[in-house]
């Protein structure tokens, strides 16, 4: 017997980052017996090391909860936590389309934030229910009164009876549960309707294999059930049909309303298209459910392993990643300078940061990221066209009569306090802006701008002037000529082609000035001097120097002081072990990302 659907809600909690989402969560599944204290870990939404120890949420985790109201009914509460991080806004959105309505989780001591406005508006536009959620009244410099006027001007929504707690004492939770009863709507549905189901996430599982998170709008998903994924037509048979409370717990069926998940000896995430419609096979559902556009990626660089017999390991260990992580692509790639590595795409910064760093720390490897690049189209004086994706491939300039690069139709929405320093930013990143116009108290600006000057740190550029609070969308556009010139880094007279990377020539000296600024401060002193360059063909346009000294650092400990002498050498060689060797310069990996933002900081 499925809960019937006015004894459903289905929820999820919109934050800026830290301001009490997972605290919250972890509350209230205390609260509804989802999970003894003991089996209760710190933060136990938070799965993954990365999200405990950056104390951010990367995956959206779902919870179902039963809890008995002070009507005397019992209810189903389906919370998704969703991430924080601006990076992992496509996550949000997905988890917006699979519920009703949202807390809106406000630290009364901050007030709205940037990733307040930029979380709560993709409920806005998943036309949820909100409740505002007023959290940490307990730190001295809460105001609550300040806060819900905040609420009210900058968001737009009414926030008189915003919930007033403390998720980290207690206080109030049991106010959170009633809210969410009686003020959030239940999902509408049809029992005796051919399964419709929309596909949320999927992840891969050690033990279950590929596990799918659903929400059902209609009809009966059940064990044994011969089911149609409508966008790739494969059909497979189901396994198990369970919650996640957060541990998995099998059912015999989930009706309309329900979020749950399934397994069906799917072989590879990849087989699943998240935004997807599922259906019975032989009795399927006429119309599909909206999808979702794929994540795009818009940061893209090489990633190479430091010592180059970790290739393979390399390549096993992205195919892992992407089994869990479908937003991050991958195809290889070869470097004169660093061997054989793959050309990634990403999300944003942070996604490039933290695949970097579940890789290092997931499977032990030292990895190098180079200059990002787009696809270029190369016209050769012979007629014939080649695709460019690495610049050190450009052909000698004698060859070449012209080049296009890709451009893109981009969508930013800001308050309009940040529009003046954003239109300097896009207007110095070459961009053409299109439209103006005002959307409730947020400007819109759209811009055409080269794809190149948008993969690295643009994205990040944006929101650190918009304090976060603008967002940022695009779509590819089409190839352009431009005025391309190869900037090539030379260290200590030799290219290094990680860093070579193709700009526009009225950017490239100041570019290249920057490039050498930086590597100056990230390349340690040698034993001897060293010149950085930048050049374009074989001009010079900027150049600084690395200044030599004494390295022998056992040379101050004299007399019999062994053991401080080896301590001394072992930290030496440690600290080689994240070198890259440049001929006879050794250039440390973090010196790769360093170096190419663009940013101040
Ligand atoms: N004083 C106080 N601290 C709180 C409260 N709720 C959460 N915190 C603390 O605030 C910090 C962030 O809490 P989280 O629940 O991780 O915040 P979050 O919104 O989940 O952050 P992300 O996972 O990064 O999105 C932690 O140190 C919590 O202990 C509260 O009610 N009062």
């Amino acid at each position: 017997m499925t809960t019937p659907l006015s004894n459903i809600r289905n929820f999820s909690i919109v934050a800026h980052i830290d301001h009490g989402k997972s605290t919250l969560a972890d509350r209230l599944i205390q609260m509804t017996g989802g999970l003894d204290l003991r089996e209760m870990k710190e933060q136990v939404l938070d799965s993954m090391d990365i999200e405990r120890e950056r104390g951010i949420t990367i995956k959206a985790q779902t919870v179902r909860l039963n809890y008995k109201a002070k009507d005397g009914q019992d209810y189903v509460l389906n919370l998704i936590d969703t991430p924080g991080h601006v990076d992992f806004a496509y996550e949000v959105s997905r988890s917006m389309a699979a519920v009703e309505g949202s807390l809106l989780v406000v630290d009364a001591s901050q007030g709205v934030e940037a990733q307040t406005l930029a979380n709560v508006y993709h409920a806005i536009d998943a036309n949820h229910e909100i409740v505002p959620v007023l959290n940490k009244v307990d730190l001295p410099a809460a105001d609550v009164e300040r806060v819900k006027t905040q609420i009210e001007d900058v968001i737009g929504i009414d926030a008189s009876e915003a919930v007033e707690i403390s998720a980290k004492t207690g206080l109030n939770i049991d106010a959170v549960l009633e809210a969410i009863v009686t003020r959030l709507p239940a999902p509408k549905g049809e029992l005796n309707a051919p399964l419709k189901a929309l596909l949320v996430d999927s992840w891969y599982d050690t033990y279950l294999g590929v596990v799918v998170l659903v929400r059902i709008i209609d009809g009966v998903m059940k064990k044994g059930q011969r089911i149609r994924m409508m966008a790739s037509g494969a059909v497979y048979e189901l396994d198990r049909v369970a919650v996640t409370t957060p541990k998995l717990v099998e059912v015999k069926e989930l009706g309309p309303g329900e979020l749950g998940v399934f397994t069906a000896s799917i072989k590879e995430v990849a087989d699943t298209n998240v935004g997807d419609t599922i259906t019975e096979d032989k009795k399927p559902t006429q119309n599909a459910l909206p999808g979702f556009r794929p994540a795009q990626p818009v940061v893209f660089c090489g990633l190479f392993p430091v010592d180059a017999s970790d290739f393979d390991e390399l390549r096993a260990a992205m195919g892992k990643l992407r089994l869990n992580d479908a937003s991050f692509s991958f195809e290889m790639e070869t470097s004169a300078a660093l061997g054989f590595g793959f050309r990634c795409g990403f999300l944003g910064l942070l996604h490039l940061e933290i695949i970097q760093e579940r890789l290092s720390r997931e499977f032990d490897l030292d990895l190098i990221a180079t200059a990002p690049s787009v696809v270029y189209e190369v016209e050769l004086t012979s007629g014939e066209t080649m695709h460019l994706h690495n610049p050190a491939d450009l052909p000698d300039v004698m060859k070449i009569k012209e080049i296009r690069e890709p451009w893109i139709k981009a969508t930013i929405l800001t308050p309009d306090e940040y529009l003046g320093a954003i239109l300097k930013l896009c207007q110095d990143r070459r961009g053409i802006q299109t439209n103006l116009s005002y959307v409730g108290q947020r400007a819109m600006v759209e811009y055409e701008l080269p794809l190149n000057e948008v993969v690295f740190d643009f994205y990040d550029r944006l929101k650190s002037i918009s304090k976060g609070y603008a967002s940022f969308d695009y779509q590819l556009g089409e190839h352009r000529e431009g005025d391309l010139v190869k900037l090539s880094i030379l260290v200590n007279a030799e290219p290094v082609d990680a860093l070579s990377m193709l700009v526009h020539r009225s950017v490239a000296e100041s570019r290249g000035r920057i490039m050498c600024e930086k590597l100056k401060e990230l390349i340690p002193p040698h034993l001897f001097v060293i010149p950085i360059q930048a050049a374009i063909g074989g001009k010079i346009i900027a150049r600084e120097t690395v200044r030599a000294m004494r390295k022998d650092v056992t040379a101050k400990c004299y007399g019999g002081d062994a053991t401080r002498k080896r301590k001394l050498l072992e930290k030496q060689k440690a600290g080689k072990k994240r070198m890259r060797q440049f001929g006879s310069v050794e250039i440390p990996q973090e010196a790769f990302i360093k170096a190419l933002k663009m940013g101040d900081d």
